[in-house]
């Protein structure tokens, strides 16, 4: 079959899982954050500001997500919702599926499924992050137990070897069966029954939970912390207490993004001081001292490169 009539390569779930690996994505989403950043004439990225559309009556909405990158020469557009009830029916909450495109033809090259990519992506980037930000490495919490939460701990322990892992959810359960399912791994995870318990002397936090209210005080954790907020409950910026945005230095991964979806700190007298890719290019510093927070919205451009290295991936290996 000639490559103009070829149906699109379909990748399910568990196909993408087994061509990603840790060691390969998170240099590309390095580069991909860090280019980001860069002022230069001709755009290396494209990625114009998602649709958010809430789904009436439903407590759920649909994003669209698309993106361009030079440098990967790939074009994708991933297509996400995300349904917090889902957790009543045992459903996962976050649901999505990226077209891959021929840069020349634009003829979809692959569909694949994107919980994985979603997963993956958002938690390579928190690493990256936390590569740049964290200044300790002894203690790394997590508030939340689901798919974010189990992907940051695989990405962050492949970057640093933490001593202490500890685990707190609003409902019990989830912690227990997350440190349960690293426990079969060979893992050790605390389970903390309180927020406060969790946090206490960590060197880097997560927060990737639905919470509509602070689930991270100010006053709980120590100078110089790094914390990945990665959470998006009624808005993007819901997990963290007021003086715990005002005590910190706040990066983000797109500027434009913030503007809109983290508009609400300006309300708090809050302040987005950049991007992530300032920090990596050395355009950005931070005094050691600082509490630090990495706004995680999420990137078309993290999607494109992860769909375009699984293709890739999946090329070579077939
Ligand atoms: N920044 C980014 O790029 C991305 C952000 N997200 C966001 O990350 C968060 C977690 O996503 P997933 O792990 O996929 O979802 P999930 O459904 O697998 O896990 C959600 C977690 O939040 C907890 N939770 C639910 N309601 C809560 C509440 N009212 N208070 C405190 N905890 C609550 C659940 O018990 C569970 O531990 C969500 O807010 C999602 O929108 C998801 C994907 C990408
Ligand atoms: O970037 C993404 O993908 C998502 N971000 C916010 C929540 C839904 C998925």
């Amino acid at each position: 079959m000639s490559s103009s009539t070829a149906s699109p390569l379909y990748l399910t779930d568990e196909d993408v899982k087994k061509l990603l690996q840790w060691d390969t994505l998170i240099p590309v989403i390095e580069r991909a954050l860090k280019t980001v950043s860069q002022t230069v004439e001709t755009p290396l990225v494209v990625q114009p500001p998602r649709t958010i559309m809430p789904v009436p009556d439903k407590n759920g909405v649909l994003l669209t997500m698309p993106g361009f990158s030079k440098n990967d020469d790939a074009l994708a557009c991933k297509l996400v919702t995300s349904f917090p009830d889902n957790a009543q029916k045992g459903m996962a909450s976050i649901f999505g599926t990226v077209l891959l495109f021929d840069t020349n033809t634009g003829k979809v090259q692959a569909i694949m499924e994107a919980n994985e990519i979603t997963a993956w992506r958002t938690a390579a980037a928190s690493a990256v992050a936390t590569k740049y930000l964290h200044k300790g490495s002894d203690i790394l919490a997590i508030l939340g137990s689901g798919v974010q939460a189990r992907s940051h701990i695989n990405a962050l322990t492949h970057l640093l070897k933490f001593k202490e892992i500890r685990v707190w959810n609003h409902n019990q359960q989830g912690a227990e069966k997350l440190a349960a399912e690293f426990h079969e791994l060979g893992k050790c995870i605390s389970v903390c029954y309180s927020a406060d318990d969790a946090v206490k002397n960590a060197d880097v936090i997560v927060t990737a939970t639905y919470a509509s209210s602070p689930i991270l005080k100010r006053k709980w954790i120590k100078n110089g912390v790094h914390i990945n907020a990665v959470g998006a409950g009624i808005n993007h910026h819901s997990e963290l207490d007021k003086e715990l945005y005002q005590a910190a230095s706040i990066y983000t991964d797109t500027m434009p993004a913030a503007q809109i979806e983290l508009k609400g700190l300006a309300d708090i007298e809050v302040s987005v001081l950049g991007e992530i890719g300032e920090i990596i290019q050395g355009t950005k510093h931070v005094p050691r001292e600082n509490i630090t927070v990495f706004h995680s919205l999420g990137m078309a451009v993290e999607d494109v490169v992860t769909a375009k290295l699984i293709y890739e991936q999946y090329k070579m290996k077939n």
